[in-house]
């Protein structure tokens, strides 16, 4: 349901950071319901994204310079005080086009209106002190663990492990990309246009694009809002982060081809997947979640794609439907940690925590394994994640090739199809800062036609 609304835009950002801070929303899904349901003008929804993705990605920064400006931990302060202290606090350091007496007295107002009315005066002290102190020179602290963390605000224990695996240039460097502006990236429907076609008729609508890094199907989105435009709704385009798009050409699909996606929702790459079969051929495009075959079922429908079969099912226990050497290609874009994706969706790099990293290679792995059954002999099996974890990403694959070495084998041409030099062989790993796009990992195992 629509409400039409003419409260002040800080008071929803408070209330979706609120959310998102103490009960674990998404922040993503968070705004997307919030703006929905409200009718902000263009101007304040901006305004209320930015505060909101601003403050998540600071998160560590805003605490740390709070809780010098106060006597006590920032931590014990109440709840929607610390949400008011944090957004206001985003505004003051980072958004040069708020003035601070502005970013203060709105905060004062919003702890009258909606924080505790007592505490106003607390909040205006706060404020004051945070707006006189600035961001500090972090590049005092020694240890480069701590050093980044707070500098880029990210939680030390993802710095410790990212420093382990990439060293610590490419850690700050990482770090520094994941706090910077996430650009909204779009797939061309090549069965209905082309980019340079795609781009004059989004222009017509007032919406401004540039061409991609990494893809000639893509395009970056610098101005407008391309979901509201015509070309959308009539499937000329899908919103797609460009490293997602190289997993349909590592998969090399033809037209005639039987393929199977066996984690598929929302349908992002199944539907890519069909675009690049002329819709020719046949999809499977499987999930564990029964609510989520809708979404395939949406996207495939708007795109107007027939080839592609949405279904629900574990992907481990796929034999049990399908006989073994059914399907021409098979993906397995496997259920992750998501921390590739911390530039578009800040909070996943607090809500993740280092338990639950540490379950999903058995999961990936066994996935992997049952999917690998299906595949024909000279198929084509492509694994990928959006996270940067080794353990997720060329561990799962080292697994998987100490126990099927004598069927599979990594596929070096995967370089030419991706246009990007592999990693390793038959892989490759997309860091953030590369390519402005989500960091991405992508390996292309062939099952060899004789067992060697
Ligand atoms: C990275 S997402 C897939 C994104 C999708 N390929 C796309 O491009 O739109 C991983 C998906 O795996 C699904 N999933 C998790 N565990 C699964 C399982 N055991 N079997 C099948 N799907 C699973 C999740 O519901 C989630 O939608």
């Amino acid at each position: 349901m629509v409400k039409a609304t003419n409260t002040n835009p800080r008071m929803h950002a408070a209330k979706i950071l609120d959310r998102i801070c103490f009960e674990h929303a998404y922040s993503h899904l968070a705004l997307h319901e919030a703006l929905r349901d409200r009718q902000l003008p263009e101007k304040d929804a901006r305004f209320v994204t930015e505060v909101v993705y601003g403050t998540i990605k600071r998160l560590n920064t805003i605490d740390y310079i709070l809780g010098s400006s106060m006597k006590q931990p920032f931590k014990k302060a109440d709840r929607r005080v610390q949400t008011i202290l944090r957004m206001s606090a985003y505004q003051l350091l980072y958004m040069d086009r708020v003035p601070d007496r502005a970013a203060i007295h709105e905060g004062v107002e919003l702890a009258k209106k909606w924080g505790r009315k007592g505490l106003k005066g607390f909040v205006n002290g706060v404020l004051r002190s945070v707006g006189r102190q600035g961001i500090p020179d972090f590049t005092e602290i020694e240890d480069p663990v701590k050093r980044i963390a707070l500098a880029t605000s990210h939680p030390e224990w993802l710095v410790r492990k990212w420093i382990q695996a990439y060293g610590k240039e490419n850690t700050l460097a990482m770090c520094e990309a994941n706090v910077k502006r996430a650009y909204t990236m779009l797939r061309v429907n090549r069965l209905k246009t082309c980019r340079d076609d795609l781009q004059v008729d989004l222009q017509n609508e007032g919406i401004e694009t540039t061409p991609g890094n990494l893809t000639s199907d893509s395009l970056i989105v610098t101005g407008g809002q391309a979901q509201k435009s015509s070309s959308f709704t009539n499937g000329a385009f899908s919103f797609q982060d460009e490293s997602s798009m190289l997993v349909t050409y590592a998969l090399d699909v033809r037209p005639g081809m039987n393929v199977l996606d066996a984690c598929a929702a929302p349908g992002g790459k199944a539907c890519h997947i069909a675009e690049r079969l002329a819709d020719n051929g046949q999809v499977i495009a499987n999930d564990i979640h029964p609510h989520k075959q809708t979404l395939i079922d949406e996207q495939a429908g708007r795109l107007r794609l027939k080839s592609v079969t949405s279904r629900t099912g574990d992907a481990a226990e796929l034999t049990n439907t399908y006989k073994s050497e059914t399907f021409d290609r098979v993906l397995v874009d496997a259920p992750c940690s998501g921390l590739g994706v911390v530039k578009a969706k800040p909070d996943i790099k607090w809500h993740t925590k280092k338990e639950e990293i540490e379950k999903l290679p058995e999961l990936q792995l066994r996935i992997l394994e049952e999917a690998a059954r299906l595949l024909r002999k000279g198929g084509i099996l492509v694994y990928s994640t959006c996270t940067v974890m080794p353990e997720e990403n060329e561990e799962v694959v080292a697994h998987f090739l100490q126990k099927y070495g004598s069927s599979f084998e990594l596929d070096e041409t995967l370089d030419s199809r991706i246009g990007l030099r592999s990693t390793r062989r038959g892989q490759r790993l997309i860091l953030p800062q590369q390519f402005n796009s989500d960091g991405f990992y992508i390996a292309a195992l062939k099952k060899r036609d004789e067992q060697g």
